[in-house]
């Protein structure tokens, strides 16, 4: 089986100095769902802003469905990032506008800028966002606008504007770490729902150990830049946690054994 996702040897050096990222290599197969965890700083924000080129690594190689990633042009870039939707703790949308001209923003990578600019959407887009809308539960939301909403309705149209790309890949960046854990519990299943309904591949950075062990077929731990687990989230034991958390995984290390039991 090929992999969707293969990064190899990935640097990032911000500055002379600063390390953010340290020969990380692993790769994500089609359909998996994987948790990037490890403490503040560890360089997972960085790593997923490496996959999709929002910055640019220092070196290695990142392929996606068999395309170097890092040696693509402008418009070949904006080809592959339609293919990988992006998801963002303070969901970017644009407070302004109405749920579903922000769930439709997310057409506008496949666009002419004219177009984009104008806010030309055809009635097929429209009726797929209508209908991704509601599938998220947004049904009742599609006019109001998006500052009207609460943190977890608009998570949901940050989902629901990754969709409307029809990506092969999702990357969550922290999606649930300014979420009461109700509406966080909400956005894991959903995305989870993606993962399993659509086949679409999801790769998340999270802090909750808790909740990366509950929802993923793998974790990835991080430190100071470096893989340092990569295995089944079944797997995952104290000691792991501690390598990965350091002096943080005190805090961390509550009762795996009754995570996993749940
Ligand atoms: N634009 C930047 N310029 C300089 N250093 C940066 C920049 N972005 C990140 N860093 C540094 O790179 C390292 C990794 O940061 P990153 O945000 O990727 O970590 P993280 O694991 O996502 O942390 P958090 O969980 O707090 O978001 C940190 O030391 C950070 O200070």
């Amino acid at each position: 089986m090929t992999a969707l996702l293969e990064v190899n040897h990935l640097t990032k050096q911000f500055g002379k100095d600063s390390k953010a990222l340290t020969d990380v290599s692993f790769s994500v197969q089609e359909g998996e769902f994987v948790s990037i965890i490890g403490p503040s700083g560890a360089g997972k924000s960085t790593l997923l802003r490496c996959i999709n080129r929002m910055i640019d690594a220092t070196g290695g190689e990142i392929r996606f469905q068999d395309l170097q990633v890092m040696d693509l042009k402008k418009k070949e870039l904006k080809q592959v990032r339609t293919k990988i939707g992006m998801i963002f703790q303070h969901y970017n949308l644009v407070n302004r506008l109405s749920v579903i001209e922000n769930t439709l923003h997310g057409k506008l990578g496949t666009k002419s800028t004219l177009a984009g600019v104008l806010g030309y959407y055809s009635k097929e887009e429209k009726q797929q966002a209508v209908q991704i809308l509601n599938v998220l539960g947004l049904n009742e939301m599609i006019y109001k606008r998006a500052d009207q909403l609460s943190g977890g309705q608009k998570q949901r149209v940050g989902i629901a504007r990754a969709l409307i790309q029809n990506p092969r890949m999702l990357l969550c960046d922290e999606p649930i770490a300014s979420l009461d854990p109700n509406s966080a519990k909400v956005i894991m299943d959903h995305l989870k729902k993606v993962s399993t309904t659509m086949g679409i591949t999801v790769v998340v950075n999270l802090h909750q150990v808790d909740v990366a062990i509950k929802y993923s077929d793998r974790i990835i731990g991080i430190n100071k830049g470096q893989v340092v687990y990569n295995g089944s989230a079944k797997g995952l034991t104290s000691e792991d946690i501690q390598r990965i958390y350091g002096s943080e995984a005190e805090d961390l290390i509550f009762d795996i054994g009754g995570i996993h039991a749940g």
